[in-house]
């Protein structure tokens, strides 16, 4: 089941620098929110922080909560291999493992987690993560064949079903087409569309008419300079941040006036 996220007063460092102050926002549950803002400002920080991969670079670190459901991900005894798996990631560029079938790729998290499952099992999970990423009609008389033999947008779409095979509750997606061509995209964009039934997803995207296209709720994030902290400027329906925004850099941005 799709989980809100409520996230309160978060400073996400790298070492001593402060990257992103002060980020209070909720994210509701089956909702498609869009983080938004200039290079820089930190909305890749942020995502990471929602599934404590942030953590994994030395030295990093937040302070703040992130609530999963009201249960604070970076509580005490919360394990971050826990919070990983329910809370799965894709990437901007498509990063199937090369040498693994298409099948065994949809597999990988699920073996990964130490999961015996049945052979039967295993074929219910590969249809259903393929079906959900919207690929098994291409893929179903090639799941032998390499991942790496898909063209770029099947891979994402490959690296969907891997995420969701596992069954996530949330779906973090960091500028998941900035490598694929417009009709990928758009059917990576259908796709967030249908998956938002089950998840709740977040996407970091610099494409202006795919936040517009693809979001409910739409987060601005800005950055005064070089060596200062990211900050969430505003936050809304996606409808009101690209009609009438309250904060006149937010128009700004959007209408692409900078960034
Ligand atoms: N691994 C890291 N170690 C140290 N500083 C980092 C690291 N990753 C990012 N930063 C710094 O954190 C700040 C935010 O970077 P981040 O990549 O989150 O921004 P962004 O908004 O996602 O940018 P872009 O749109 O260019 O991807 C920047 O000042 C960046 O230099």
């Amino acid at each position: 089941m799709a989980k809100r996220i409520d996230v309160k007063d978060l400073n996400i460092y790298y070492g001593d620098f402060l990257a992103v102050a002060d980020v209070s926002v909720d994210i509701e549950p089956s909702s498609v929110t869009a983080f938004i803002g200039p290079s820089g400002c930190g909305k890749s920080t942020f995502l990471r922080t929602l599934n404590r991969m942030h953590e994994v670079v030395p030295g990093a670190r937040v302070d703040g909560t992130v609530a999963m459901d009201g249960v604070d991900l970076y509580g005490e005894g919360v394990d971050p291999v826990a919070v990983r798996r329910s809370v799965g990631m894709v990437f901007q560029r498509p990063n199937p493992f090369p040498t693994m079938s298409i099948a065994e790729n949809v597999l990988a998290g699920i073996r990964l987690n130490n999961r015996r499952i049945s052979k039967g099992d295993a074929q219910d999970v590969l249809e259903r993560s393929l079906r959900g990423a919207n690929l098994w009609n291409e893929v179903k008389d090639r799941l032998d064949r390499p991942g790496s033999s898909l063209s770029g947008g099947q891979q994402q779409r490959l690296c969907i079903a891997r995420a969701i095979a596992v069954k996530p509750q949330v779906l973090l997606m960091d500028e998941p087409c900035s490598a694929l061509d417009p009709i990928s995209t758009l059917a990576i964009e259908d796709l967030i569309s249908e998956l938002k039934a089950d998840y709740t997803i977040v996407i970091v995207t610099h494409n202006m008419q795919q936040a517009a296209r693809v979001s409910d709720r739409t987060a601005f994030f800005n950055i005064a300079g070089t060596g200062m902290p990211g900050r969430l400027i505003e936050v809304d329906s996606t409808a009101t941040m690209f009609s009438t925004p309250r904060e006149k850099s937010t128009e700004d941005y959007i209408s692409g006036r900078f960034g």
